[in-house]
């Protein structure tokens, strides 16, 4: 697990001191998988960093699996880092290698034996079997970047810090490497820390969000349990609702749903038109997202209400007096 407390880092720049991580604090429990979001230049860059001190952090602590890295020596930090693999926007690979060479560099660079076993079974595990003797440049995007996730695993690392990782590739690609992580975490138990500007992403992989703004985490939680705060703007961003105009008539509701909404059964149940505006739902790892609703011709509102606390929805606004 990861566990970040008063994080802070700052850069000196042209106009005075530039405060990239600001009194960051952050928890990702083992085995679960959290997304910093933000705009370029919010500083999800260097905290990434921080956690595996490629950034030395002016204050606070850096704990990961129960290890204080702030206060470790280099020599010892060394070794606390074949605990933390990471993977790249641009992959990083050496292209005078092969995808063998590429993995096993981790290795060696840790001072693991670089068995030729393990290489394979690094490659089987990422996708890239039978393509060990192969150079980068002969590989696609999505490709480089299962070399990278192989070469990120070959230390056996609890943790895994992705920066930007498919930022680079297409979006069936990008799917595809999403969805190897999500593996990975599943089957290894691996505790994920990524950093995106693609809201997409956080969608489809993340348990957990975080959004960063000017050096500071100003939202932080669980998915699920964000889209359920009305108030929430990185439930707004992740699921956003768009629709043309409102309609003049009717009873308007946004809705957080965690499960599949019954449209149809809240229409015949309640004798009325349920009409679907708008949605943004996310069906992987379980249903989370938000829709909006019309709702014409309901007698009994209070009823209705009721019905949908029943089917898990939660009402984040409503509008219109006019439900006929
Ligand atoms: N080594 C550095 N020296 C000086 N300023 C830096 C350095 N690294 C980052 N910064 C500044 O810190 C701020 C945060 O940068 P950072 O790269 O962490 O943001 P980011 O959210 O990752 O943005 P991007 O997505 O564009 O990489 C920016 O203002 C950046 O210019």
């Amino acid at each position: 697990m990861i566990e970040l407390s008063g994080v802070s880092k700052t850069f000196p720049g042209r106009r005075g001191p530039v405060h990239a991580v600001d009194s960051v604090d952050l928890s990702v429990p083992k085995g679960t998988i959290h997304g910093v979001v933000g705009q370029s230049g919010a500083g999800k860059s260097t905290l990434i960093r921080c956690v595996n001190m490629l950034e030395r952090p002016d204050a606070g602590s850096v704990q990961v699996s129960g290890q204080e890295l702030t206060t470790l020596s280099p020599a010892a930090l060394r070794t606390a880092r074949r605990h933390i693999g990471m993977i790249f926007q641009h992959f990083n690979l050496l292209s005078s290698r092969t995808v063998a060479g590429n993995i096993a560099l981790s290795m060696e660079l840790a001072g693991i034996p670089a068995r030729p076993d393990r290489i394979e079974e690094l490659a089987e595990i990422v996708g890239l079997h039978g393509r060990l003797h192969e150079h980068p440049s002969r590989l696609s995007g999505g490709q480089k970047q299962r070399v990278g996730i192989a070469r990120a695993l070959a230390t056996n690392p609890a943790v895994l810090l992705a920066d930007e990782a498919t930022s680079a590739l297409d979006p069936a690609t990008t799917d595809q490497v999403l969805a190897l992580l999500r593996r990975l975490n599943a089957q290894l138990g691996l505790t994920i820390l990524l950093i995106t500007h693609e809201m997409g992403v956080v969608r489809n992989i993340c348990q957990s969000a975080s959004l960063m703004e000017n050096g500071r985490l100003v939202e932080s939680g669980v998915v699920a349990d964000l889209v359920g705060h009305p108030g929430s703007v990185l439930a707004e961003r992740l699921f956003p609702l768009v629709t043309e105009e409102s309609p003049d008539h009717g009873w308007m509701l946004d809705l957080a749903i965690t499960s599949p909404l019954p449209v149809g059964d809240l229409s015949l149940r309640h004798r009325c038109e349920v009409t679907l505006l708008a949605g943004s739902v996310e069906q992987r790892g379980g249903t989370r997202g938000r829709v909006r609703i019309l709702v014409r011709g309901v007698s009994d509102r209070e009823a209705f209400l009721d019905d949908l606390k029943r089917v898990g929805a939660v009402v984040n606004h409503s509008h219109g007096g006019d439900s006929a």
